[in-house]
């Protein structure tokens, strides 16, 4: 397999947790200025990228032209890139592509716990904190889990959450990702986490993940590793990998 990205805060943990794992062959390890086009003529059959927003998407297209499964936790994507890489997958068939902005198997499971709780809360907000060297904002989790709470409150025909602002300084309520409020904070020490707030006359439930260390991502990367080759075409979470 191969790692873009590799000499990254979470490319040096993959190129760690591969070289420790007893059946799998790390064969190429790219970085920014490597040519992505000769990861195929090593004779990988799998590369992850973890790599940067405004590379990841000509990577994973090349390592899908070349007949390389990607596992892409990079985040960045939008529904037009990911469309993109539908379509070329559509010409190499048995080519899988899982594009995942968290593979913390308790962030997946509190993004799923959200979802499934979203339907009877009458607010739902979500705050992220990472650490201050990350380049985007909000977290590409925090997308995700907002777009899941708001497709649950959509099919369970709730409307607009109450909000009674009509003074803010910019940003003070933070950004808003299909109707629910996503709130970004940096701070030195932190690595990744997120709160899911669902709150109710006299009630409150806090859904509450923390990634202390890069190493909490592993298993699932090692996971969508092994079995990304049984499921081609593209995929968007790791929850479709966890039969969550
Ligand atoms: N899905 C998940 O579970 C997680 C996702 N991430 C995401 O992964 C990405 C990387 O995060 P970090 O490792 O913290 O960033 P980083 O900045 O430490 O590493 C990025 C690496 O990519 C390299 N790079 C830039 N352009 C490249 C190119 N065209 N080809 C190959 N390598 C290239 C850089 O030189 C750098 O070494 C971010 O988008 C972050 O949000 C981070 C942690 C977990
Ligand atoms: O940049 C990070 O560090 C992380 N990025 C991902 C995201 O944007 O959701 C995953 C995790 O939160 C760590």
């Amino acid at each position: 397999m191969a790692v873009l990205g590799a000499s990254g805060r979470m490319g040096r943990t993959v190129v760690a947790a591969v070289e420790a794992a007893p059946d799998l062959d790390l064969v190429a390890v790219l970085d920014h200025g490597d040519d992505v086009g000769r990861v195929g003529a090593t004779g990988a059959r799998v590369a992850v990228d973890f790599t940067v927003p405004s590379a990841t998407e000509a990577n994973v297209r090349s390592l899908v032209a070349q007949g390389v499964h990607a596992v892409v936790g990079t985040t960045g994507w939008t529904p037009e890139s990911l469309g993109r890489v539908e379509a070329d997958l559509a010409a190499r068939p048995g080519v899988g592509v899982l594009v995942a902005p968290n593979f913390a198997l308790g962030a997946v499971l509190a993004m799923t716990f959200a979802a499934k709780a979203a339907r009877w809360f009458e607010s739902v907000e979500v705050v992220e904190l990472h650490h201050p060297d990350k380049v985007d904002a909000p977290s590409g989790t925090a997308r995700h889990t907002a777009e899941a709470v708001a497709r649950a409150r959509r099919a369970a025909g709730l409307g607009a959450m109450p909000d009674a602002t009509t003074t803010a300084l910019d940003g003070a309520r933070g950004a808003d990702v299909d109707g629910v409020r996503v709130h970004a904070v940096r701070l030195r020490g932190l690595v990744a986490h997120e709160e899911i707030l669902l709150g109710n006359a006299g009630e409150q439930l806090t859904i509450r993940h923390d990634s202390f260390d890069r190493v909490s991502f592993m298993p699932g990367v090692l996971h969508a590793v092994r079995t990304v080759g049984d499921r081609p075409g593209l995929t968007v979470g790791l929850e479709h990998y966890l039969d969550l």
